[in-house]
């Protein structure tokens, strides 16, 4: 088995022991992870099993009921939110809901934090660069509102792109997108990765996290059941445990293939 590596420094991510209670359930039970500069994350688990509800709370969104979350070694609880802007980005499902804005204007909210600093002046190439890399360029003056889910999913991307952050989280950004768009936004998360950027993705499809992510995070009913290497994680065994179905891992081409098992009817 091949350890991931784990680099030193401060971490990007660092949660200890969180817990969140929503309606009087423990819903993310003692969760403590790290994600590092330069390392690509992926979450993984079955749906409610805490995913999003974490994520919140590492992004500063919800406070937890205990524990601690600091994010380029700033405590969430006590960081500005506009200090805490400039350090990370957020893309989750919402960003996707109705706005009056075009994809310009869109994206240009990711310089919002940067207002009024020294940044500010970096704002025309940097946005370029996140319309470029998320290929926006035909539909820049078109209405956010309508897009296809797809198309929004990808401004919200470089919107978050545009924010120009250390650390980038991610709830489900490949969800309504189809396999090429599906593998351009991890490829421009490996890119935002090797550039030095802690990222840390919400991600349903197995398949995808096992090809692109350095290592994978699995929970199941709130708690963290394991985080490692590809090699380490993405097993029948716990992948089958993890979703109470039986799943088979065949290696294809030197990756990774997560196939639910099926009856041959
Ligand atoms: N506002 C709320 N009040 C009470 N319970 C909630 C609330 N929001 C979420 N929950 C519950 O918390 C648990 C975790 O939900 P969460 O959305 O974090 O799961 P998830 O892993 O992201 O799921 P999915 O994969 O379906 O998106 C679920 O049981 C959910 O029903």
């Amino acid at each position: 088995m091949t350890a991931a590596v784990q680099p030193a420094g401060t971490p990007g991510i660092a949660a200890e022991d969180v817990r969140v209670e929503l309606g009087g359930r423990e819903v993310v039970r003692g969760v403590s992870l790290e994600v590092h500069p330069g390392e690509l994350v992926a979450l993984v688990g079955p749906n409610g099993c805490g995913k999003s509800t974490l994520l919140s709370v590492l992004s500063g969104t919800r406070g937890p009921k205990s524990g601690r979350v600091t994010i380029d070694g700033r405590d969430v609880a006590t960081t500005p939110l506009r200090e805490l802007a400039r350090h990370r980005s957020v893309v989750t499902q919402q960003n996707r809901v109705d706005t009056p804005f075009t994809v310009a204007e869109v994206v240009a909210m990711g310089r919002y934090p940067w207002l009024r600093t020294p940044r500010a002046a970096d704002s025309p190439a940097v946005i370029a660069d996140a319309v470029e890399l998320c290929e926006l360029a035909d539909i820049i003056d078109r209405p956010f509102a309508q897009l296809s889910g797809g198309q929004q999913a990808r401004v919200s991307l470089a919107r978050a792109l545009a924010q120009d952050t250390p650390v980038m989280m991610l709830d489900e950004p490949t969800a309504a997108l189809d396999i090429h768009h599906q593998e351009q936004v991890l490829e421009i998360l490996r890119i935002h990765r090797d550039a030095g950027n802690a990222v840390l993705l919400v991600v349903h499809d197995l398949t995808l996290a096992a090809a692109y992510a350095d290592r994978i995070a699995v929970m199941k009913h709130g708690e963290l059941l394991a985080i490692g290497s590809t090699d380490e994680v993405m097993t029948a065994e716990l992948l089958s445990r993890t979703y109470d179905h039986p799943v088979e891992v065949i290696e294809h081409g030197g990756r990774r293939v997560i196939l639910p098992e099926r009856s041959s009817r």
